[in-house]
């Protein structure tokens, strides 16, 4: 599509280069799991372009062949031997319900276990934990709950679990046993949410540890 320009493209990449070695630094990235995108450009009449992680990718290291952009459908916008993520339709969905302009997908035993013990019940509760206020929620005491949709090996059977469970008021969404999806307005926010998820899921899993063992 015309309307994206080379300067637009490499700084999408350049983006999700740094975001990528930021988290890799923290072990984010396990044998290859976890995808990254940015949006490029708007959303014009249900149509959109974002830049995403190939498929498949040593995530801790840099190559010339790590990113590429797809379309509103995940089909590759330009000639290329990449694969995108095989988790794109997920990004294409989330892109579709929120408009926002990044997604970040990472596996970390917390947020895998925590969506787990908590997978029956559909969605995570957490209260009155200050790094709440990360998504823009600052009302005392406050209650969230971060949905949880099942896991498949056949990443389209996800996707209407995600639409349905998708709460616009928190960004972010479990899959269960798999990992979180994290967005934001751009990737600066995208970050913040993922980051506080995962102090908040680490949080979860330690509080109910302590409750067990100080019985
Ligand atoms: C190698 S385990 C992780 C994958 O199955 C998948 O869940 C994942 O997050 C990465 O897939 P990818 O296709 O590289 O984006
Ligand atoms: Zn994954």
């Amino acid at each position: 599509m015309s309307n994206i320009t080379l300067e637009m493209k490499q700084e999408a990449y350049q983006t999700l280069r740094v975001i990528k070695e930021t988290f890799a630094a923290r072990h984010w990235f396990p044998g290859t799991s976890g995808n990254l995108s940015v949006r490029v450009g708007d959303i014009l009449d249900g149509q959109f372009q974002f830049a995403i992680t190939a498929s498949g990718k040593d995530k801790s290291v840099h190559t010339p062949e790590d990113y590429l952009l797809v379309d509103e459908a995940g089909v590759p916008t330009e000639q290329t031997g990449l694969k995108p993520s095989a988790e794109t339709l997920i990004h294409c969905e989330i892109y579709k319900q929120t408009g926002c302009g990044a997604i970040f997908h990472v596996h970390t035993v917390f947020n895998s276990l925590v969506s787990e013990r908590y997978g029956d019940l559909g969605t995570v509760p957490i209260q009155g934990v200050e790094l709440i206020k990360a998504f823009n929620i600052w009302e005392e005491n406050a209650r969230i709950e971060v949905p949880i949709v099942p896991n498949f090996a056949h990443i389209p059977s996800i996707v209407p679990h995600v639409s349905e469970k998708l709460n616009p008021t928190i960004p972010g969404i479990l899959l269960r046993n798999h990992g979180i999806y994290a967005w934001g307005a751009n990737s600066f926010e995208a970050k913040r949410h993922l980051e506080a998820f995962e102090f908040l899921f680490e949080y979860v899993y330690r509080m109910e540890l302590l409750k067990a063992t100080s019985l």
